[in-house]
């Protein structure tokens, strides 16, 4: 862990959860409050139809609620989707951006993902940027290429003073229980700084670079303190209250 910067631990339910979840949520606000003092900032990114209910439900506790994904308009005729100022208004202050997921599905392209983390920066939220290759572009030796290629594109020009994160994510570690080595987090964490530095200055170096793809308990404490890992972006993990908890103590 970078120890300038405090670190970052943010859930993904992705598809999945109803009014279930929310007392999950609310599991996990009250045992962070059991536990004291919490060192980390914490994000949940529940599907849109919750972000209200979790904004509610954790109110006065450490927990922020995040966006899954937000459309590059302010609004207009786009059934389906979802703006910044929207996510806004349901109580959220992240959102995660360009995550494979979306890529694969909806086609979301680097240019895509750059217009709307500029949407979600005028709007006034924190945009979380996923970067990752797959299995065979790392197979080929061409991993780094791969992100620094996404990063140029998929981050816009400036972020004001809104502060900087990046998720790496190497798909093939996503939702199948393998994770890339520390060796290789360590690398592409530290090509990504570099990359961030030499775009964006100082903010660069204040940015956060969460490591994404299946982080678990068990795993969470050695990615945590790799260099330049900054938190975590969870998927599965996060779904239950006790497990998301248990890596928030790791970092
Ligand atoms: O956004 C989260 C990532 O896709 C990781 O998902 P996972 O922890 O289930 O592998």
């Amino acid at each position: 862990m970078n120890m300038a910067t405090r670190p970052l631990i943010a859930g993904n339910w992705k598809m999945n959860g109803t009014g279930a979840g929310i007392e999950e949520l609310a599991r996990l606000k009250t045992l962070l409050e059991e536990a004291g003092t919490v060192e980390s900032d914490i994000v949940v990114c529940p599907p849109a139809t919750l972000i209200h209910r979790a904004a509610q439900t954790v109110e006065g506790g450490p927990i922020r609620i995040g966006g899954q994904d937000c459309h590059s308009s302010v609004n207009g005729a786009h059934t389906g989707d979802i703006s910044a100022a929207m996510l806004l208004d349901a109580g959220a202050s992240h959102v995660i951006l360009g995550h494979s997921e979306r890529r694969a599905d909806h086609g979301e392209t680097d240019s895509i993902v750059r217009s709307k983390c500029e949407a979600a920066l005028s709007g006034g939220l924190i945009p979380i940027v996923c970067v990752g290759e797959t299995e065979t572009e790392r197979g080929e030796g061409n991993a780094n290429q791969v992100v620094a290629e996404q990063l140029r594109g998929s981050l816009p020009e400036h972020f004001g003073n809104t502060p900087i994160v990046v998720a790496y994510e190497p798909i093939w570690a996503i939702g199948t229980g393998k994770t890339a080595t520390p060796a290789d987090i360590e690398e592409m964490h530290g090509h990504i700084r570099e990359l961030l530095i030499e775009r964006f200055g100082r903010s660069g170096e204040a940015a956060r670079l969460l490591y994404g793809g299946s982080v678990k308990s068990d795993n969470a404490g050695t990615i945590l303190s790799t260099p330049n890992v900054n938190g975590a972006l969870v998927g599965g993990a996060s779904l239950k209250a006790n497990d998301f908890f248990s890596i928030i103590v790791a970092a």
